[in-house]
């Protein structure tokens, strides 16, 4: 495996047989893999390649992220492609574009027509003393959109980049994939390195910590170790689930904690879930996760995505019209890893076939990604997967039965049936037990209402949403 040069004249994000295989290879891996593996390192990836398949790209949203997909899983991916394909695939790797400044949109017979993003380094930079921090630049709060669902965490972590080693320390983020945290990480360290540029900050994911001290225990360079760690202003470390289970690790990140917290550095870490909810971790580092701020961060709501996408196509120099930005946040709800990939691939469709960017363009450009949607959602699979979640039985979903442990879930299911299917009001009605329109109507209003309120609902309504959406 490559790292990317991606000067390539065809190079396209748009469905074709690359785009095919990699959904494949996909697949695959996500049987292969445990669950947690495949979510962090292969989910995220986005694949493109030419249409002779001479080669794929997969682009990174890192430098670490690079060096572990291609340490761990390159050789995994190129045999996977290989049997898939029947013979090999050249499979390079390379940065995404977003630390570049915006560049102006190039029409296709300029010499520019069709280049997919250039790699680029990972801003590394050298801060004090020639130390690399491993931050990316362009991850900063400027180009984080604000929305409910971010407020308060956004809130802290500019606290924290103001007066590191004050209030809310440790800062502990946590939420599902794609929602920002490492964003938000990145954001106030390269706030706090702005202010003082003096400052030892660090950023760091916790599969590179734990084999930090793997080397150190190997070369028995302790000593070196602490000097590092021990030493920063500011410690960002991402998604320390993955300390589970790894006891020398969990103890040489309580003594850096400890360390840290004393001299007043300050530590934001990122998780998948809060911090009771870590599995196999050490009580006594839970309950310092703990200690400071626990904050989370929501799926984004409609606007928000909506304001994401504009703002996001506004960086590439692309005016996207507000109904496009709905119609495109309507259908992807899931994170905003998958709202960027969506964007990409109508910005890319809107160059290669020189036509301004409308609903029917975006309609076009997503159809691989529609067609999955409708295919997979039938009322039914709705009606069983929220009755599975909230533990009633499926024949409660048409039954008259009206105590609210019933009822609501019946309404979810009618507010799901709504949004995910292409059913009308009467005909979901109908499939639940031949109610009347006016019912579903009242049941999908209040249950959207309720969802803009109580985030509980909100985070509910999400995971049922990424179970059907598969
Ligand atoms: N509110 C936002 N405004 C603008 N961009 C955002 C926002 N939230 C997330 N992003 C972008 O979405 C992408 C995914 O975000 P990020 O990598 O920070 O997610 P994460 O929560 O750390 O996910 P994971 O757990 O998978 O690492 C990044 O490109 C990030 O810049």
């Amino acid at each position: 495996m490559t790292e990317g040069n991606l000067n390539g004249a065809t190079e396209s994000d748009l469905p074709n047989a690359g785009h095919s295989l990699w959904q494949a290879c996909v697949e695959q891996l996500a049987q292969e893999l445990p669950e947690q593996q495949f979510n962090t390192w292969i989910k995220p990836l986005v694949a493109q390649a030419p249409d002779d398949l001479s080669k794929i790209t997969l682009f990174v949203a890192n430098r670490f992220k690079l060096d572990w997909i291609r340490a761990q899983y390159a050789s995994k991916i190129s045999q996977m492609l290989e049997r898939l394909y029947g013979q090999a695939v050249p499979v390079e790797l390379a940065l995404t574009q977003r630390e570049q400044p915006a560049r102006s949109f190039t029409p296709p017979s300029a010499p520019e027509a069709g280049q997919a993003p250039e790699p680029v380094a990972a801003a590394e930079d050298a801060g004090a003393g020639g130390f690399k921090n491993r931050l990316n630049a362009g991850l900063t709060f400027d180009t984080l959109v604000e929305g409910t669902a971010n407020r308060m965490a956004r809130a802290a972590a500019m606290h924290v980049a103001g007066m590191p080693g004050h209030l809310y320390n440790p800062l502990f983020i946590y939420g599902g994939v794609g929602l920002g945290k490492t964003h938000l990480m990145h954001a106030v360290g390269n706030r706090l390195l702005a202010d003082k540029p003096d400052s030892k900050v660090l950023y760091i994911h916790a599969e590179q910590f734990v084999s930090d001290v793997v080397k150190a225990y190997q070369r028995k360079a302790f000593d070196e170790f602490k000097e590092r760690y021990h030493s920063l202003d500011l410690l960002l470390i991402d998604d320390v689930q993955f300390f589970a289970n790894k006891d020398r690790t969990q103890e040489e990140f309580f003594n850096a904690f400890e360390a840290l917290l004393a001299k007043k550095s300050h530590i934001v870490m990122t998780s998948d879930t809060y911090p009771k909810g870590l599995a196999d971790i050490h009580e006594r580092l839970v309950s310092r996760f703990d200690s400071g701020l626990t904050v989370a961060i929501e799926p984004p709501e409609l606007e928000m995505r909506v304001a994401i996408l504009i703002n996001k196509a506004r960086a590439e120099a692309t005016e996207m019209p507000e109904e496009v930005a709905f119609f495109v946040a309507k259908n992807v709800r899931s994170n905003v890893r998958e709202l960027e990939g969506a964007l990409r691939k109508i910005l890319a469709y809107s160059r290669f076939n020189q036509k301004e960017i409308s609903i029917q363009l975006a309609r076009e450009a997503l159809r691989d990604l529609l067609s999955i949607q409708n295919r997979q959602i039938s009322v039914e699979n709705i009606q069983k997967t929220v009755a599975d979640y909230y533990k009633i039985k499926v024949a409660d979903m048409y039954s008259k039965k009206r105590p609210a442990s019933i009822a609501r879930p019946r309404q979810i299911a009618m507010y799901l049936a709504k949004e995910l299917t292409q059913k009308s009001l009467p005909e979901i009605g109908e499939l639940f037990g031949g109610r009347d329109h006016t019912t579903v109507l009242h049941a999908v209003r209040k249950i959207a209402g309720e969802r803009q309120q109580l985030t509980e609902l909100n985070q509910q309504l999400h995971v049922l949403e990424q179970t059907l959406k598969g």
